[in-house]
């Protein structure tokens, strides 16, 4: 068993019946949610899911879970993610699939939030990964143009045809090579005032709890008291 498997399954007992659950994105969630697709059918599991992205959507509704809108919910109980890069002090990027926004929103209404990930994710300072910020079509060649005028090294993400990617909210991704983020609160409030973004990557005070997936000695879970 992989580490992303390791720690999707391991996420999975977190769930109890009757819970709404946020299902994160990526490569690391799947496990996650194939999880708890067996435990439904294997366990008689009861839960209703709030997806992050079509992708997810997809997948939970292949495997019979049953699903609702972020706001058809009153509150989230638990919602499980996968992250780029969390640091030695529990804050995390997120978005290398381009979900960070419906992300950033789940994780906002829930109760708690797990972040699973492989040893690999855990850093000293985030940056190392690109970070992204999610923006409207509308001026983003303005935003690059900004974005390179603070230094922040801005590319637009694309898709293998060369096209802008556009997110599940038909907006465009520039990733920021920032290689070191040292004040991560500074830059995450002064992305939040620049019009035409949507959403970044930095998700900061947000995860209660992380689970590590370890070559040498397995799973790590680590409460983190908020
Ligand atoms: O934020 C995300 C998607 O937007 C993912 O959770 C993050 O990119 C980690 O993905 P993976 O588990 O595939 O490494």
């Amino acid at each position: 068993m992989n580490l992303k498997q390791l720690v999707g399954i391991e996420s999975a007992k977190y769930i109890k019946d009757g819970m709404t659950v946020g299902l994160g994105t990526g490569s690391t969630a799947y496990f996650m949610v194939e999880e708890i697709g067996r435990r439904m059918k294997e366990e008689g599991l009861n839960i209703v899911g709030v997806t992050t992205s079509h992708a997810t959507e997809e997948q939970a509704r292949a495997l019979g879970i049953p699903l609702k809108s972020i706001d058809e919910v009153d509150h989230v109980d638990i919602t499980i993610d996968g992250a780029d890069e969390i640091s030695a002090d529990y804050q995390g990027t997120k978005g290398g699939g381009a979900a960070l926004l419906f992300e950033k929103i789940v994780a906002t209404y829930s109760n708690e939030n797990i972040w699973i990930v492989d040893e690999s994710k855990m850093v000293e300072k985030l940056g190392a990964f690109p970070l992204p910020v999610e923006v409207i079509p509308y001026g983003s060649d303005q935003l690059l143009r900004l974005f390179t005028k603070k230094e922040l090294n801005p590319k637009i993400r694309t898709t293998a045809d060369g096209n802008p990617l556009l997110t599940d909210s038909k907006n465009y991704i520039i990733d920021l090579y920032l290689k070191e983020i040292n004040d991560p609160k500074e830059l995450a409030t002064w992305l939040d005032h620049q019009v035409g973004v949507v959403e970044h990557g930095l998700f900061l005070d947000i995860t209660t709890r992380v689970i590590i997936g370890t070559s040498e000695s397995g799973v790590k879970t680590i409460e983190v008291s908020r």
